[in-house]
């Protein structure tokens, strides 16, 4: 394949919500979803945000675990992942915490319309990699993270990312926490935003597992394509 193996994890509310309506992050996994958050994350080659998640919640992206850090960093592999933000405009703020918290390699993925005095900013903290006309080109990305030795992407949001990545065919595994709340609001972010499929395009999942993990329950998907 010229795309690593993506998959995207998420927790979302029992009515399908990111976050609230003023995108306001929400704890929705417990300390076992949590874990098994860091666990994938540990596993994977790169870890990929969209930039609407970086300025709602800051996210570092790190590996959390001591051990887990130990392991990668043993089998020769940096402490993290490589931390990706989808982010046309190059509006990634210097200070956010990616740039901050934890070693590793960053990669700003931005537009042909991002401004160049921006991406110079960037390019002093981070790789950045120039795809698409406004909007990055996700399936060229993919296949430069490819190129660049990334086998496994981890995608973790948000919803207009999600809706990106899945109406491109990029997806190969959907992970989602549900969590015993309800959120609520038709502005809320919900697991997939963006314009949505017609009857006709309508993307099929097969259900691996459902397992029940504190509160809540964790399913996990194949994508199989249109269903029609
Ligand atoms: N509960 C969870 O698991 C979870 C995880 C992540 C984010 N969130 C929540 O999701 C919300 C953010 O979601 P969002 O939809 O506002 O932003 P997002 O994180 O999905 O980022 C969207 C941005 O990605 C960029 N992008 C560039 N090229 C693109 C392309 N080809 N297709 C799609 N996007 C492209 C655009 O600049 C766009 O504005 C926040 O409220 C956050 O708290 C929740
Ligand atoms: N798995 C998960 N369960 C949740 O209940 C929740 N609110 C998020 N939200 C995703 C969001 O983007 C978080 O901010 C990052 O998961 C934080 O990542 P860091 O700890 O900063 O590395 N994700």
């Amino acid at each position: 394949m010229d795309r690593p193996f993506i998959f995207i994890n998420s927790a979302m509310s029992a009515d399908g919500k990111l976050s609230t309506k003023e995108r306001k992050q929400v704890k929705i996994s417990g300390k076992l979803d949590f874990e098994r958050m860091d666990e994938l994350r540990a596993q994977a080659d790169a870890i990929m945000v969209g930039i609407g998640t970086v300025l709602a919640d800051d996210p570092s992206l790190t590996v959390k675990s001591p051990e887990r850090k130990a392991a990668r960093k043993a089998s020769g592999k940096s402490e993290n992942p490589v931390r990706v933000v989808v982010d046309s405009a190059a509006r990634t703020p210097p200070d956010a915490d990616i740039f901050k918290k934890g070693e590793g390699l960053r990669i700003i993925a931005v537009s042909n319309s991002a401004q160049a005095e921006k991406i110079k900013i960037l390019e002093e903290k981070a790789l950045v990699i120039k795809t698409g006309t406004d909007k990055v080109n996700l399936s060229e990305l993919a296949a430069k993270l490819k190129e660049m030795g990334i086998n496994t992407l981890m995608v973790e949001g948000g919803a207009t990312l999600n809706w990106g990545m899945i109406s491109a065919g990029l997806v190969d595994e959907i992970y989602t926490f549900v969590g015993n709340l309800i959120i609520g609001g038709k502005t809320a972010p919900t697991f997939t935003d963006g314009e949505g499929f017609t009857e006709a395009e309508i993307m099929g999942l097969e259900l691996i597992s459902a397992e029940k993990i504190e509160e809540g329950v964790l399913l996990k998907w194949k994508v199989k394509g249109k269903r029609n």
